[in-house]
């Protein structure tokens, strides 16, 4: 598990800090979906549990180890894809491994693994110019997972895709997901997609950023166990759950009792 307790973030010169008193845990196997509005700190939390960047206060642990860097054990897929163009699908999957010194012929053998994982096996000998923007996402999703990590962490890995690439994309890592079994963490701007594929939905607050609420949700188990997507987005509860979080983003001091509470620690931290 992945534990951030009580963590604080202040950027130098920065007048407040972007995270405040920040708790959450990431359970292996689980996939966690944090929602907020622009510049409340998604990626800055993204980063600390990558181990990019520490917090200025508070612990950020792996099953109670402080992390004190990058690690295996959490594989980041960036937004925009990070692939060697000049490489084949194949060659860039198997980056990570090449990195870890693994013999050509095993390394090519676990690509073409993660490769069929991800839709991709009759593309492993194309170039990364020939294809497309949600199979560079694929792409980048099979080389994180070659390297087995025990988390995937991914910042808004469909943000750049078209509406209906993004909805297929979407089944997509819920397929994965469910076939690997790694615990996920992702940032979305879009509500509808953060419910229907977190299992465990957080809704951050801004200025500073902290933990709203934390949802478990069922949607994406039952996509993984067969349901139709559309029936699940047009189910009433995911419609009206849909409305319930996009006013809490849109109006959120009148969102919900915790949001007025008042908070001596939030009030220092801003002062
Ligand atoms: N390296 C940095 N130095 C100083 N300030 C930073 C740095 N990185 C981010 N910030 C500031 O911290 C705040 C939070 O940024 P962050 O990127 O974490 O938010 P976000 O929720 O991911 O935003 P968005 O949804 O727009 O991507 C912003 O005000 C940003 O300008």
């Amino acid at each position: 598990m992945i534990r951030l307790q009580s963590v604080g973030v202040v950027y130098p010169n920065a007048a407040r800090p972007v995270l405040h008193d920040l708790s959450l845990d990431l359970h292996d196997g689980r996939f966690t979906v944090v929602i907020g509005e622009s510049g409340c700190g998604k990626t800055t939390l993204l980063n600390l549990i990558a181990g990019f960047l520490r917090p200025s206060s508070g612990c950020v642990s792996v099953d109670g180890a402080a992390v004190t860097g990058p690690g295996a054990e959490r594989g980041v897929v960036f937004q925009n894809d990070t692939l060697l163009p000049w490489q084949t699908v194949r060659e860039n999957v198997a980056f990570g491994l090449r990195l870890a010194g693994q013999p050509p012929q095993q390394r090519h053998a676990r690509a073409d693994e993660y490769l069929a994982l991800t839709g991709l096996q009759d593309y492993a000998n194309a170039a990364i110019w020939e294809l497309s923007g949600g199979m560079r996402q694929r792409v980048s999703l099979a080389r994180a997972l070659a390297v087995d990590p025990r988390f995937l962490l991914l910042d808004e890995p469909l943000g750049a895709l078209d509406a209906l690439t993004r909805e297929h994309m979407q089944e997509h890592l819920l397929q994965v997901w469910k076939a690997s079994g790694k615990g996920i963490f992702m940032i979305t701007h879009s509500v509808e997609e953060a419910l229907f594929l977190a299992t465990d939905l957080v809704l951050l607050r801004a200025r500073p950023g902290r933990v709203e609420s934390v949802r478990q949700l069922e949607f994406g188990a039952r996509f993984a166990a067969g349901e139709a997507a559309r029936s699940i987005k047009s189910d009433p509860r995911f419609v009206s759950l849909r409305e319930e979080i996009l006013e809490q983003l849109l109006h959120p001091g009148h969102a919900s009792s915790n949001a007025s509470g008042s908070d001596a620690g939030l009030e220092e931290a801003l002062a």
